[in-house]
């Protein structure tokens, strides 16, 4: 199936589950996904286990997490060295909200191995490792249960699969079967799973900028990133939050300029604080 295929299909879907969401409960989920291992008991458990967990009132009809409707979820999105992670750090010391980082040092130590170091060494054979694993950590912690009434978190499973893979099969350096099985993935996982974003800050920077940031922070596994990776990211970052052209944003989208010294970043941060912890009303 060519590129072009892919998305118009990928659209589609998109369009059929907003118009009409597939109707997932939980009590058959389970047992289908237990069955696979032929273990009806097993699956039994699991459904109850999982059943006191979510349920399926809400409107779309997807799992969802009992009771977390009314809790603020916020992504933090932009380039690598953007200064996601400063700002983050800036509002878990000035408000009482929950922060979740990038989980990267799972990424860089999964039992001993580390699928960061592998992807940058050669991307075409470890990309789908490296993601597959992004995917799974993603997930988890945008299903963890939240423990104050904002959530600020570092990117998403959005941001893993519409700019990171994305990227790696656009620059070729994913093969085609890698990027349909992890397609696959995230198509299950988001027609049937609901995701709940209220809002995205978009941290808006050159790659020129982030690429000096990236060299001083000095990250062992990024030495080899050079300026063209950050321009390829950046410009799908641009696509999918700024032009609005490439995939669904599924939040209301608040810019911040991203360029400016420290002291100046703050002030933004302060300024946009309202915008920012009462996304309801964004
Ligand atoms: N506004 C800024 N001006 C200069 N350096 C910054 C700024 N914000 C962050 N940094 C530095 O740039 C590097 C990357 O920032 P970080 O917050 O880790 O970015 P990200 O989490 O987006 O990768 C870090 O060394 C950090 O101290
Ligand atoms: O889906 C993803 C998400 C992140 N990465 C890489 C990019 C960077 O090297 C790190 C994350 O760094 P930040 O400083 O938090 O931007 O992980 C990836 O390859 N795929």
């Amino acid at each position: 199936m060519s590129f072009n295929c892919f998305c118009i299909r990928n659209m589609r879907r998109f369009a059929t589950w907003i118009s009409s969401p597939p109707a997932v409960s939980s009590s058959r989920l389970m047992p289908a996904i237990c069955n696979r291992f032929a273990d009806k008991s097993a699956a039994v458990r699991r459904t109850r286990a999982f059943s006191n967990h979510f349920s399926t009132e809400r409107v779309s009809r997807k799992l969802v997490r009992n009771g977390e409707e009314k809790k603020l979820v916020v992504c933090i999105e932009g380039n690598i060295a953007s200064g996601k992670t400063t700002c983050l750090e800036y509002f878990s010391k000035t408000s009482n909200i929950e922060v979740l980082t990038e989980p990267i040092c799972k990424w860089r130590n999964v039992r001993g191995h580390n699928p960061l170091a592998l992807m940058y060494q050669d991307p075409t054979r470890w990309g789908i490792t490296l993601q597959t694993y992004v995917q799974l950590t993603m997930l988890d912690r945008h299903l963890s249960t939240i423990s104050a009434p904002v959530r600020m978190m570092e990117r998403s499973i959005f941001s893993a699969k519409y700019i990171f893979v994305e990227n790696l099969y656009r620059s070729r350096k994913m093969p085609e079967v890698d990027f349909v099985v992890l397609s696959e993935w995230f198509e299950w996982i988001t027609e049937n799973i609901a995701i709940p974003v209220d809002l995205i800050v978009y941290l808006q920077s050159s790659p020129e900028i982030c690429h000096a940031r990236l060299k001083e922070r000095c990250r062992e596994e990024e030495k080899i990133i050079p300026l063209e990776y950050l321009e390829a990211i950046h410009q799908l970052y641009e696509d999918w939050l700024i032009k609005k052209t490439s995939f669904i944003i599924p939040a209301p989208v608040l810019v911040i300029s991203a360029d400016s010294d420290l002291p100046t970043m703050l002030h933004q941060y302060e300024e946009n604080r309202g915008k920012i912890l009462g996304a309801r009303n964004f």
